[in-house]
């Protein structure tokens, strides 16, 4: 029996927001009345601001940043709640190079508490803690590995050395054991291996990269820069992502997991004043996040040398190497001044990854191991996925309905929160204009806006301010946005690894979310992909859709056909497979669901008839 689509929102809703959230003032009662702010049209992000506020944060939120004006009111260690701490504070570390006492205790006064830097959400939406969610979700999980002398997994933090100050911090980020991308990750970037690693969307991708780097880091001998010029800086652990939201995240999420251990961590995008970034760099840098165009900038200018480089880090790694990116990337990992492939060690981490990717990403890596962790380029169960059929003139009042139905079963007046994705920057803006004119309070992220705004609207968003987040593709990856209950593709993307993604807003780390598309004509060449991936994943296909399905034998860019299920597999084993292989070590205790018979491979279309 098919539940309807309120019920799966509110279960969905419930699941995501907890309960004892309040109703938020900003939010009106059903119907379509104007919200109240409307009056004096106050822009989304900017509502609900405490009278006390401080004024809108600034276009960077570099952890260790020091331009903030007041950045050094109050806070320091174990800075409170609620406002006093800010990501720009801190400020005059005792900086240059060698301060870690090379222990692992080496507290370092000054640090801004990052775990300070809960926002308004938590108290919002009483989140629950992490070490509630349901991870258990994934105890079934096929996990694949390939290469030579894979390490085995482990099954708790606690059977990995990563020292008292890094357990610690796991401790704080409330993780009680490792998901199972960490599981396998972990050691195999411990024991210096490079790795290729695939795993679902929300499943802990960004600790499985930076335990090992950080724990690494402070084993390591302190290193003895070389006096190349002052002003350059030689980190010794480069992260790379395709997006600034992104960079910022994995920055915050590194300070936290590096808090008291003396590792330094910093970011450096586009669009946010570059001053204020050479400033943190010259504090001193152990881990260096960044975008490629801001990092290329930057080794131009020779403020950054890439000489020290141990480790390489590329999140959402597909994306990076695609044909928008790659030349960037072959200039910043080949033709500068970084170590080579087995001298540094390299870790590729994505929820999915193309056969054509794989094979270009190999030539930044020695001797890898290739890990897959669940379906790869699948989604996760977790998420309900529905496909709706729906002209283009009908998109906008459908949505309504759908957001009626959503804010009708909102969890204690609280609307959960809706990621709508769709084509254009300007459908966008357009969309969310529309929206707030008709009580919807809705704000918008792409790349025509300033980042200030890019980065307000996330934060309005986050905290439930502006529940409706109108966005292009470009918060499509990574973004760790914990109670969006509901991810809407109001345009469909051409290539179903980029629906992967945008669904995977919701439904993360264990808990459950729902994702609606809408479908039309225009969306044709998607079909046969969309419905094969919807039905590995346990999820309803409309009769419709796979007659659409079946019909476009051409089938859009399904990059899956022959890789067995979904193309999860090394491309190194194509053609090759055979599980006892000497290459081929099968370290998943549950790797059934994984064999190159059964599932849907060639035979997939049939199921459309
Ligand atoms: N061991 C753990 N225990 C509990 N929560 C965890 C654990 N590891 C990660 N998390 C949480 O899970 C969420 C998702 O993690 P993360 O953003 O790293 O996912 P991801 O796999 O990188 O997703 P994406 O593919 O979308 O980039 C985060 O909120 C993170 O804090």
């Amino acid at each position: 029996m098919r539940a309807s689509w309120a019920d799966l929102a509110a279960n969905s809703a419930v699941e995501n927001a907890g309960a004892g959230a309040g109703t938020s003032a900003n939010n009106a009662g059903p119907g379509n009345s104007l919200p109240p702010s409307r009056s004096t049209y106050v822009p989304p992000h900017l509502r609900n601001r405490p009278p006390s506020a401080e004024p809108p944060a600034p276009a960077y939120s570099g952890g260790t940043t020091s331009g903030a004006g007041t950045a050094n009111a109050g806070s320091r260690w174990g800075a409170p709640r609620g406002g006093e701490y800010r990501s720009g504070g801190g400020g005059g570390r005792g900086s240059g190079w060698g301060n870690r006492s090379g222990g692992w205790d080496c507290g370092r006064d000054r640090e801004v508490n990052p775990f300070g830097d809960q926002d308004d959400t938590e108290e919002a939406f009483n989140e629950q803690e992490n070490s509630g969610i349901n991870f258990d979700a994934y105890e079934d999980i096929p996990v694949e590995t390939s290469g030579n002398n894979v390490p085995p997994p482990v099954n708790t933090f606690a059977e990995i050395d990563l020292g008292e100050a890094l357990n610690a911090n796991i401790t704080r980020c409330k993780y009680v054991k490792p998901t199972p991308v960490q599981r396998h990750a972990i050691p195999i970037s411990l024991a210096g291996r490079d790795l290729m690693a695939c795993a679902q969307t929300g499943s802990g991708k960004t600790a499985a990269f930076c335990f090992p780097i950080i724990s690494g880091i402070l084993r390591g001998q302190p290193m003895q820069r070389p006096p190349r010029g002052v002003r350059t800086v030689y980190p010794l652990a480069l992260v790379l992502s395709p997006t600034r939201e992104l960079s910022m995240q994995i920055h915050d999420e590194a300070r936290k997991f590096a808090y008291q251990t003396g590792v330094k961590v910093v970011v450096a995008y586009g669009g946010a004043p570059i001053n204020h970034q050479l400033r943190d760099l010259e504090k001193g840098v152990d881990i260096l996040v960044a975008t490629p165009g801001r990092l290329v900038d930057l080794l131009e200018r020779a403020r950054v040398s890439l000489q020290m480089i141990r480790y390489l880090a590329l999140d959402e790694a597909d994306r990076m190497l695609d044909m928008g990116f790659e030349p960037q990337i072959r200039k910043i990992v080949e033709q500068m001044d970084m170590p080579p492939a087995g001298v540094r060690q390299t870790m590729l981490f994505s929820a999915t990854f193309p056969k054509e990717i794989q094979r270009l990403a190999s030539d930044f890596l020695s001797s890898y191991i290739f890990l897959a962790v669940g379906r790869v380029g699948s989604s996760t169960d977790l998420i309900v996925q529905r496909v709706e059929y729906v002209q283009e003139s009908d998109k906008r009042s459908h949505l309504m309905d759908l957001l009626h139905a959503q804010r009708a079963n909102g969890v204690h007046g609280k609307q959960a929160l809706t990621l709508v994705f769709v084509e254009t920057k300007k459908g966008a803006d357009a969309l969310e204009h529309w929206l707030c004119m008709n009580g919807f309070p809705a704000t918008t992220i792409h790349g025509d806006r300033t980042q200030q705004e890019r980065e307000m609207a996330l934060r309005s968003f986050k905290s439930g301010n502006t529940p409706i987040l109108v966005a292009t593709d470009v918060a499509a990856r990574g973004l760790d946005i914990p109670h969006v209950a509901h991810v809407v593709n109001f345009d469909l993307p051409n290539d179903i690894d980029d629906y992967v993604h945008r669904i995977g807003r919701t439904g993360r780390a264990g808990k459950k979310g729902l994702a609606t598309a809408f479908f039309n004509d225009n969306n044709a060449s998607l079909a046969r992909s969309l419905a094969e991936l919807m039905q590995e994943a346990n999820q309803e296909v409309p009769a419709w859709l796979s007659r659409y399905a079946a019909r476009s034998s051409f089938g859009g860019r399904n990059r899956r056909s022959g890789g067995g299920r979904f193309g999860g597999r090394d491309f190194r084993r194509e053609g090759s497979f055979n599980r006892g292989g000497s290459d081929y070590y099968n370290a998943g205790n549950n790797s059934a669901g994984y064999g190159a018979s059964g599932g849907y491979g060639a035979g997939a279309s049939s199921a459309w008839d």
